[in-house]
């Protein structure tokens, strides 16, 4: 089980709707985790389950950046909108910088989340539970 954050801007949120609805069968299979708009229309669309972070610009991508630096996030979907100015900029860029600096796979469009999704069922997330158990025995 691999731990999920699913993270779309407004503009993007019915991509992401549609993105969770199509690979319900997956993702139902990992803890999944989003920003707090993301979530409830999700939850609304799909019977999956979410922990909800609170709603980006108050916040959530700050969460879920610290979820990463613990190395606790295997995977973030994040459907950004590329235009239209967020009032949280930096802390989207945070959180960008973190999944770089710890290198947790980011995608950020449908396109290559199609990729991702498709690889995390063929079990080629597998290294993260090596890293995760190594990390484990070294703390
Ligand atoms: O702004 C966001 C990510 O930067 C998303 O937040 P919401 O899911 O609360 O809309």
């Amino acid at each position: 089980m691999m731990n999920i954050a699913l993270i779309a801007h407004d503009e993007k949120k019915q991509e992401m709707i549609q993105f969770t609805i199509a690979y319900e069968e997956i993702l139902k299979r990992h803890h999944l985790y989003a920003t707090g708009t993301t979530g409830k229309r999700i939850e609304e669309h799909t019977d999956l389950k979410i922990t909800r972070f609170k709603s980006g610009p108050l916040g959530g991508d700050q969460q879920i950046g610290a979820m990463v630096a613990h190395n606790e996030m295997d995977l973030v979907i994040f459907f950004k909108d590329p235009l239209t100015a967020q009032p949280h900029e930096p802390d989207i860029s945070a959180l960008m910088r973190l999944c770089d600096v710890y290198y947790i796979p980011l995608v950020t469009n449908l396109a290559a989340a199609e990729i991702v999704i498709r690889a995390l069922e063929r079990g080629d997330f597998a290294w993260r539970d090596i890293v995760k158990q190594r990390e484990g025995r070294s703390s």
